[in-house]
């Protein structure tokens, strides 16, 4: 038996960061895709073929007939771990624990660039595997699921990443429970800086600052939540577009300086960012963890030249849309 599963990257609309610390959040899956195909092997082993990742750490030595390549196993290994803890946390949940299992993953969605590729990646595995061991889990379930996948890599994940990209749509995320807000058509750009940043050391690295600094960062983190909770009311209220939109622009104007408060940004994002707003857009911030990765902007009847502007500033834009579907099974061959 053959299972084809397959899950989307999200942006963060607001709150990220801070949705870390039980802080409301807002986010939306979009149309960008993980795939993974799972199969039984009779080895009894975990197989991952990861066909799109770059490995860190390959070097090759040519001398006059010899090639000679050494791989930093450690840190391919790594790079693995949120395929390799969801297939085990899946085996473990339906009691089969010796069962060798082969994974193949495609991905249309950039590594470490603020969109959900790690929740994603671990989405599509678990949804994979659990339909390949005969486990049926909803999928809310599975995003739980990849929750403990982010916590046991990353350390710590608010798990709104993996919530998402299970049950899709557009969604107000706090502390592990979730509402679905209702679909609507947003006039985004998302501009990716081209750089990674890595979630789990930007999150460490803001929980360093809190624990030296918390008279400053409490203060940051909470503001962020009522910047959450005022976007929440706007998207929710029977404004007209023009209002509405201008409005929740100047909250995501608001959210970046609290996330550049918190040393999420990068000279890069910032210039996007910054090159966004001169184009047009109402607003424009960070997605995601930061420290490289995308920014995205508003721009209702502008995303054509904000999308230029982006370019022209050195990134690459992307008019992506909200998808309402999360994890889909795509193909089951008996
Ligand atoms: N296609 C993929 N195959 C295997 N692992 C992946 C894939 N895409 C992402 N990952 C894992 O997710 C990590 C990036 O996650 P993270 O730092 O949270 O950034 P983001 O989720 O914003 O892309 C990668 O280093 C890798 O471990
Ligand atoms: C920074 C954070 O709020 C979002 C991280 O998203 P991403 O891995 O950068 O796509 C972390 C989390 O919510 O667990
Ligand atoms: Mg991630």
């Amino acid at each position: 038996m053959r299972v084809l599963a397959s899950a989307p990257a999200k942006i963060i609309l607001f709150g990220e960061h801070s949705v870390v610390y039980g802080k409301p959040a807002i986010a939306a899956a979009i149309n960008l895709r993980t795939y993974v195909w799972a199969e039984f092997n009779e080895t009894g082993a975990i197989k991952i073929e990861a066909k799109d990742i770059r490995v860190p750490g390959l070097t090759v030595s040519f001398s006059e007939d010899e090639i000679y390549f050494e791989s930093d196993y450690g840190k391919a290994a790594e790079v693995l771990s949120y395929v390799r803890e969801a297939i085990e946390l899946v085996r473990e949940e339906a009691d089969k624990r010796d069962k060798g299992i082969t994974v193949s993953i495609t991905s249309q969605i950039p590594v470490g660039a603020g969109l959900g590729s790690s929740a994603a990646v671990a989405v599509a595995t678990i949804g994979a595997v659990s339909k390949l061991l005969g486990l049926e889990l909803t999928n809310e379930e599975i995003g739980k699921l990849g929750h403990k996948v982010e916590l046991l890599v990353q350390g710590a994940s608010s798990g709104i990443d993996p919530t998402v990209s299970a049950i899709g749509g557009f969604i107000h995320y706090e502390k592990g429970r979730f509402e679905h807000l209702p679909f609507m058509e947003l006039p985004i750009v998302v501009g990716y800086t081209g750089s990674s940043g890595s979630t789990k050391e930007l999150v460490a690295m803001v929980r360093k600052t809190k624990e030296e600094m918390p008279e400053i960062i409490e203060p940051i983190l909470f503001s962020m939540g009522k910047v959450v909770e005022k976007a929440r009311e706007i998207l929710l209220s029977d404004l007209d577009d023009d209002v509405r939109f201008e409005r929740l622009g100047r909250l995501m104007n608001i959210n970046h300086g609290l996330l550049d408060a918190l040393g999420v940004s990068t000279k890069k994002l910032s210039e996007l960012v910054y090159a966004a707003r001169t184009a047009g857009a109402l607003g424009a911030k960070i997605t995601g963890a930061g420290g490289g990765g995308c920014m995205y902007a508003l721009a209702p009847g502008r995303q054509r030249e904000v999308a230029t502007a982006i370019t022209i500033a050195g990134g690459t834009p992307m008019i992506t849309e909200i998808s309402r579907e999360g994890l889909r099974i795509e193909e089951v061959i008996p």
